[in-house]
């Protein structure tokens, strides 16, 4: 099955580099790609071919569109007249939904709209993916399989689609902020840089790690941490009293709302 990704920004990029960790075979992927000197770097990086949209569309099996979601419009209409019935269109971008690709497309194009994440560039990504109304299991099993090579994928209905959004397709961004703030702060308290990234980095690894292999409720854990009378209490007190907990509620409720304007186009 070949595969053409169009928009090889972070995310474009992020997908083609697994496919090809994951043992796609280089002659089966093509990149949609303008710029020349981008087009350059990509083909010297992956042996991948760079051709223009419209080919990769028309050549490949599955096409995925990871343009910015401004952009989904102008692409669409540009490769229209190269997809067919049965192909596999899958979508990336956040807020643009099935119904509007397939309002924009000739009838009978399978389209998949998938919310991936870019820890996806060392396999551990996490992508969730909802069927547009012309899918069947092939194409979600296409779909899957692909996603599935940068890291673990759910099947989610697509009303779903800009909470996921908001949660674990941005949310790399606000683990890497907190992340920031505990390095600036061990910084404060008198520890070298280097000293207060490796202890922030390692901490970040062990919690995670605790999480996915006990199954343990994050309270639990976090309880486990907190000694009576001790320095945990302490800081969560603070985090408590500013708010924390309602700041982290306000911004992902924010990040779907932006999800939702995007699908109107602004
Ligand atoms: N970054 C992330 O963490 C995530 C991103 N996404 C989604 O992925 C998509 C891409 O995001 P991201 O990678 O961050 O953005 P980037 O801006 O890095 O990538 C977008 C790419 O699309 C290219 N592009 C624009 N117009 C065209 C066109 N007509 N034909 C071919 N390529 C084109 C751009 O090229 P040029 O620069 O030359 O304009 C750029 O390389 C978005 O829809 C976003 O919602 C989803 C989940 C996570
Ligand atoms: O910020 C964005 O719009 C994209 C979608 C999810 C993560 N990055």
């Amino acid at each position: 099955m070949s595969t053409a990704i169009i928009g090889a920004g972070v995310m474009g990029e992020t997908l083609l580099s697994g496919l090809v960790r994951a043992g796609r075979r280089v002659d089966q992927l093509m990149v949609g790609e303008k710029r020349a000197e981008r087009a350059r770097e990509l083909e010297e990086r992956y042996g991948v071919a760079v051709v223009s949209n419209r080919e990769a569309t028309a050549k490949a099996d599955t096409v995925a569109l990871v343009v910015k979601p401004q952009d989904m419009a102008d692409v669409l209409d540009e490769i229209a007249p190269d997809l067919r019935a049965g192909q596999l269109l899958v979508s990336l971008a956040a807020g643009i939904t099935t119904a509007f690709i397939e309002s924009r497309v000739p009838e009978g194009v399978a389209v998949v709209r998938v919310m991936p994440n870019t820890p996806a560039l060392v396999d551990e990504g996490m992508a969730a993916i909802s069927p547009g109304s012309h899918c069947d299991e092939s194409h979600l099993a296409e779909a899957e399989s692909l996603m599935a090579s940068t890291g673990k994928v759910i099947r989610i209905p697509e009303k779903q689609m800009d909470a996921v959004t908001a949660i674990s397709g941005s949310g790399p961004a606000y683990i890497f902020f907190v992340v920031e703030s505990m390095i600036e702060a061990g910084v404060h308290l008198g520890l070298p840089r280097s000293t207060a990234t490796e202890l922030v980095v390692q901490t970040l690894v062990g919690s995670a790690a605790m999480l996915r292999e006990t199954g343990t409720h994050p309270v639990v854990l976090r309880e486990q941490v907190t000694s009576p009378g001790g320095t945990t209490a302490s800081a969560l007190r603070e985090l408590e009293i500013h708010k924390v907990r309602a700041a982290f509620l306000a911004a992902m409720e924010a990040a779907r709302n932006r999800s939702r304007e995007l699908a109107e186009g602004s």
